[in-house]
């Protein structure tokens, strides 16, 4: 109240009237309300400028971020060098988990991991990479994507994503836009409208699973554009099977057994190709239908065992099919032994961990050793083709 005063005194040059004197609270009164109203404002709109970066996106988990409590604090990496790739390896092959090796994993892993499964896990369609760099967010233009991740469900396919758009030079949509099979009618200019915004030098970027199994997506895509860049990210298909059923059981309780559904005849080994979870995992015959549309050299498989054991080494790959410079490297994660898979450093630009969520690293429903022999027999013949016509031997046999 002193200051109003002291600025009349030295404008008036003597003690002012009583007239003045409220004149002048009342002045300070309001400039103080206004002074409130603007640091309120500048409160709501950080937040809101997010939601703005969001755009005309579809909503999406990540846009839930204003509203979410802060996340709980993050265990720390593993003591000494825990980014270190031989840290991460090194960890795995002490049995924290052998991924690919075991379909499951001990129960006090997952209860442990759930303050982590909280956490969502990336930057929403148009916010901010992890660097920080928002360039490209509310500028450039919206395109269709120059690549896509396929397929396969249950490879590992949201961990390439996230991984991938923490490059400056890729903008991806978060969610699953299901354009070439289930959306396909409602048309390019539909499908554009959901990408983010991206500079010239920038790669547009989407994930949809089933893309790999449906017989129409090679044609549909090849003719958006014939020099699209496919991602598939393989596992071996009796764990992807596995893991396939286990995220189908979680939402439909009442089922049959695995076993039931996989085998038309079990004694006698007869498989049921007809189960999805099962088809799923014969890539040959789902890849020849790629292989009529795009050269061998337009197809980047990625392999989702290595995927988890060296993060790294897998999307230095990514990065050099996509003809982007090597910016993710060992330096960006750490193996995190509450989740049991690798994860994102957090950002300096955010104190938010980056985990993925709790559907991703569930515990597997424990399979009869016999009935995975079983299948592994079934898949061989299937896995060693598709080796073959890949050049790249993923060793589940
Ligand atoms: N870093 C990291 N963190 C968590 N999970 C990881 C990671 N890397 C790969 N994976 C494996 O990804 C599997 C889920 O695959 P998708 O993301 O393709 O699933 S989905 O089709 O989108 O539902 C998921 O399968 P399950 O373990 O069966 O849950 C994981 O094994």
């Amino acid at each position: 109240m002193a200051a109003p005063h002291r600025f009349l005194r030295s404008r008036g040059g003597g003690v002012p009237p009583a007239g003045s004197r409220l004149n002048a609270r009342f002045a300070f009164l309001c400039t103080l309300s206004l002074s409130l109203t603007y640091v309120c404002y500048s409160v709501v709109f950080c937040c809101s400028g997010v939601m703005t970066r969001a755009g005309s996106s579809p909503p999406h988990d990540d846009d839930k971020r204003c509203a979410e409590p802060p996340p709980p604090p993050e265990p720390p990496p593993p003591p000494g060098n825990g980014g270190h790739p031989c840290t991460l390896r090194a960890t795995l092959d002490a049995g924290v988990r052998a991924p690919g090796a075991s379909p499951t994993r001990n129960r006090s892993q997952h209860a442990a991991a759930e303050p982590w499964d909280r956490v969502h896990v990336g930057p929403g369609p148009e916010s901010t990479s992890s660097d920080g760099l928002a360039a490209g967010q509310r500028y450039g233009n919206k395109r269709l994507p120059g690549a896509l991740i396929v397929g396969v469900k249950k490879g590992g396919t949201r961990a390439v994503l996230e991984f991938i758009r923490i490059h400056p030079d890729v903008r991806a949509l978060g969610t699953e836009p299901h354009f070439f099979d289930r959306n396909y009618d409602r048309g390019l200019d539909w499908y554009r409208g959901l990408m983010p915004r991206t500079l010239d030098s920038q790669i547009t970027l989407e994930k949809t699973p089933s893309y790999f199994v449906t017989s129409e997506a090679p044609r549909r895509i090849a003719s958006m554009s014939p020099e699209t860049k496919l991602i598939v990210v393989v596992r071996n298909p009796v764990t992807r099977a596995i893991s396939d059923y286990t995220q189908t059981l979680s939402k439909k309780p009442d089922i049959p057994t695995f076993e039931e559904l996989a085998f038309k005849n079990r004694s006698l080994g007869v498989v049921d190709t007809s189960w999805n979870a099962i088809r799923i995992g014969m890539y040959i015959l789902h890849l020849d239908s790629w292989l009529r549309y795009f050269r061998p050299s337009q197809i980047h498989f990625v392999s989702g065992e290595r995927l988890i054991t060296d993060p790294a080494g897998e999307m230095g790959r990514v990065q050099d099919f996509l003809g982007l410079k090597r910016i993710i490297t060992d330096k960006h994660f750490y193996f995190n032994r509450t989740k049991g898979f690798p994860c994102l450093k957090k950002p300096e630009s955010s104190s938010q961990p980056r985990c993925l969520g709790k559907s991703k690293g569930r515990i597997h429903v424990q399979i009869d050793q016999e009935v995975i022999e079983q299948l592994r027999e079934f898949y061989r013949p299937f896995n060693i083709k598709f080796y073959e016509t890949v050049g790249h031997d993923f060793r589940w046999d």
